[in-house]
């Protein structure tokens, strides 16, 4: 499955990109960036005007799990991101209270310790987001994915960080289930032709 991460746009170009790729695309995701310009309101209009995709809100979450966590899902997200660097606790909070709604949470694994996914799991983790920043992507090649190769023993796992159809077998051997994709679709000069062309080179699920 993919999802396409709607980073560093206007509100009109991110409406614009989920209409040209809507037919390739499985979620959406809205961008840190886009949130903290628009708030809420984004993911509530999101919610009207896209009723039959999934919505990720990428909050980022890393305190105050409980109110950050009801905040999205609330405005109409079904799915809200925590760091899972984040206090135990802020991920205990978070999940908890998705759970009460019916909703999810997916835990970004940015800079968290591979000793740390043990910890996760036992605090009730399901979706993790295996992710190459976007500040180190230029040297991503340094960045090997070997550490979290094991994770779909445990989770359902999406993919992140730089992906196009040039860099998406390095992501394939992690067996995720969605394929999170950001820059390649929305910089390119044609959206849905882009989508169309990940779709075709990502596995079939
Ligand atoms: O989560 C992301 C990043 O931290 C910026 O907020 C991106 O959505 C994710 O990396 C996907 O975007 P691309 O790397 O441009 O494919």
């Amino acid at each position: 499955m993919i999802q396409v991460a709607l980073d560093r746009l206007t509100k009109e170009e991110c409406i614009s990109i989920t209409e040209q790729t809507y037919n390739h695309i499985d979620y959406i995701e809205i961008g840190t960036g886009v949130i903290k310009e628009y708030g809420m309101d984004i993911i509530r209009e999101f919610r009207h005007r896209f009723p039959y995709k999934k919505i990720v809100a990428d909050m980022k979450t890393c305190d105050a799990g409980k109110d950050e966590t009801v905040q999205a899902l609330e405005a109409g997200a079904d799915i809200t991101t925590v760091m899972g660097f984040a206090h135990d606790q802020t991920i205990l909070d978070s999940i908890k209270i998705a759970k009460e709604l019916n909703k999810r949470v997916l835990v970004d694994l940015l800079e968290v310790p591979v000793e740390r996914f043990q910890r996760l799991k036992e605090l009730g983790v399901e979706l993790v987001s295996a992710h190459i920043g976007k500040d180190t992507q230029v040297q991503a090649e340094r960045y090997s994915l070997e550490r979290y190769k094991s994770l779909s023993d445990d989770f359902t796992v999406f993919v992140a960080g730089g992906i196009s159809p040039e860099s998406v077998q390095r992501f394939e051997k992690l067996k995720p289930d969605v394929f999170i994709v950001g820059g390649y679709i929305t910089s390119a000069a044609n959206p849905g032709k882009a989508s169309a062309t990940i779709k075709e080179v990502i596995p079939k699920t």
